[in-house]
């Protein structure tokens, strides 16, 4: 891997950790010191040990997005957002577009009660393990893609700083609607990967992805059930 492929690693990369104990997520961690200074945080790990965990990555000196995809009511989506405004290595938080114009308006307020380095509030539209034939059973009539689009412009219009979406809508996405937003694009597969055998529908290699106009790109299962999960993001760095 060379300098430029260390530094797209270092600055795109985002390691989920979906692992089922604080002691997996910090040997993981560990592993990767180095190589990634992006982690994620999502429901698993949060719902075991909450704050402790933050704390624990804090004094790793990492950043954390935290994917709680907060979906609720406006004013109990505000408070949630307020709430994990002490974790300084929080960098960004997730919500669902879905939720409306109003929650996400109040948790880009909430988040910017703190002034210095706020986090970034990104607005998941289309989760990337529904794949077309899923819409009517959900009860939307729009095809997938137009209904990441929709949902991603009322996000934006509603003050989210970015997106989560599928890397396949987020070449629509940069053309529809700037450069501006973060684009935030799981479902990353390397090319070994690449055959659907897990729940994710809609996958992309993590070159194509990033060639596509993703800023972040969210990896999990490729790396943290490698069996050498150092050895798997020198893999996924040399592609890119
Ligand atoms: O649409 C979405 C939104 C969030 N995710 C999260 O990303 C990771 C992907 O993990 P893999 O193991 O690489 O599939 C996981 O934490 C999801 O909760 C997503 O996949 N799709």
């Amino acid at each position: 891997m060379n300098d430029a492929q260390q530094t797209k690693l270092r600055e795109h990369v985002i390691s989920a950790l979906d692992v089922a104990t604080m002691d997996e997520a910090l040997e993981l961690v560990d592993a990767l010191d180095g190589k990634l200074s992006l982690f994620k945080v999502g429901s698993r790990m949060f719902t075991r040990y909450g704050p402790a965990l933050l704390d624990v990555l804090a004094q790793r000196d990492v950043d954390v997005f935290l994917d709680l995809k907060f979906h609720d009511i406006p004013n109990t989506v505000a408070g949630a957002v307020e709430s994990a405004l002490s974790f300084e290595s929080v960098f960004m938080m997730t919500v669902h577009a879905s939720g409306g114009a109003d929650m996400i308006a109040r948790a880009v307020e909430a988040a910017a009660q703190r002034t210095d380095n706020p986090p970034k509030i990104v607005a998941v539209t289309a989760l990337t393990s529904l794949s077309p034939d899923d819409m009517s059973q959900i009860g939307v009539e729009l095809a997938l893609d137009e209904w990441a689009y929709s949902l991603g412009e009322l996000a934006l219009d509603a003050g989210a700083d970015g997106l989560v979406c599928s890397a396949h809508e987020a070449a629509q996405m940069r053309d529809r609607f700037g450069d501006d937003p973060l684009l935030v694009t799981p479902g990353i597969r390397p090319e070994k990967k690449m055959a659907k055998d897990d729940d994710q529908s809609r996958v992309m290699t993590p070159k194509d992805a990033l060639d596509t106009g993703s800023d972040y790109l969210v990896i999990g299962r490729p790396i943290y059930q490698a069996d050498d999960p150092a050895g798997a993001v020198e893999e996924i760095g040399s592609s890119l």
